[in-house]
């Protein structure tokens, strides 16, 4: 089948379109537990890029797993596939001439040595979203850490399910240290050579 497919170049290049919106384009890639802060940083971050006139878009958990992921689950085998799929759609953003802005848990070293391949290093920024576990699970935002206790969710990550965290990532946030405002600072200090 795939040697019957011929790709076509377009005209119309990502450096085209990153010259036109003046900035670069790549993923910054927010990993942590449930309930770390990756949306609550992302969607800021994303807000604060916007109103700076850059062209910027989240892939959205809740969004994906409702559409072009439905069906697939918390077992590593459909864990890898959620991600493989969000990395396809990130790496297609990236060159839309988007600053992608994705935040999931992508809780292995395989799970994100497997994204970042597919984006492509030089377009992959690791956010690490570093908060303890039982700082998530005070927090408890969606009720569900109460949950997986209960045993009513099963493989939920840091409880049956493992964390891997990053050993060198590119952006260390530890939440319990610092406040949602300073973490967008510290984020956007960091890819101001890019932007
Ligand atoms: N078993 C289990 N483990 C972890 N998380 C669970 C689970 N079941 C449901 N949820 C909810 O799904 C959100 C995580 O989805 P992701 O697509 O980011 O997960 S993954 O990257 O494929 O591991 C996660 O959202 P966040 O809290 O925003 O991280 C949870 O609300
Ligand atoms: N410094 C901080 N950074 C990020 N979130 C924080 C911080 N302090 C408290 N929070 C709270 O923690 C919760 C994180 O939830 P959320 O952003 O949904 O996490 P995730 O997307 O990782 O599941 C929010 O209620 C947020 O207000």
């Amino acid at each position: 089948m795939s040697e019957n497919i011929t790709i076509h170049h377009y005209d119309l290049t990502r450096e085209k379109r990153n010259n036109r919106n003046q900035h670069k384009s790549f993923v910054l890639w927010f990993t942590g537990l449930s309930g770390s802060g990756k949306s609550t940083i992302a969607n800021k971050v994303e807000a604060a890029l916007f109103e700076k006139n850059k062209q910027v878009y989240s892939l959205d958990g809740d969004n994906i797993r409702s559409g072009i992921n439905k069906g697939l689950g918390f077992t590593k085998a459909d864990r890898y596939e959620n991600l493989r799929r969000i990395a396809e759609v990130a790496k297609l953003f990236v060159d839309a001439g988007n600053i992608t802005v994705a935040a999931f848990v992508s809780p292995t070293y395989k799970d994100r040595d497997l994204v970042k391949n597919i984006i492509g290093e030089k377009d992959f920024i690791e956010v690490f979203v570093d908060t303890s576990l039982e700082e998530c699970e005070r927090r408890d935002v969606k009720g569900l850490y109460k949950k997986a206790r209960a045993g009513e969710i099963k493989n939920f990550t840091g409880i049956e399910a493992p964390y891997d965290a990053p050993k060198n990532p590119d952006i260390h946030i530890k939440t319990e240290e610092k406040t949602v405002d300073q973490a967008v600072e510290e984020i956007l200090n960091h890819i101001n050579t890019l932007i």
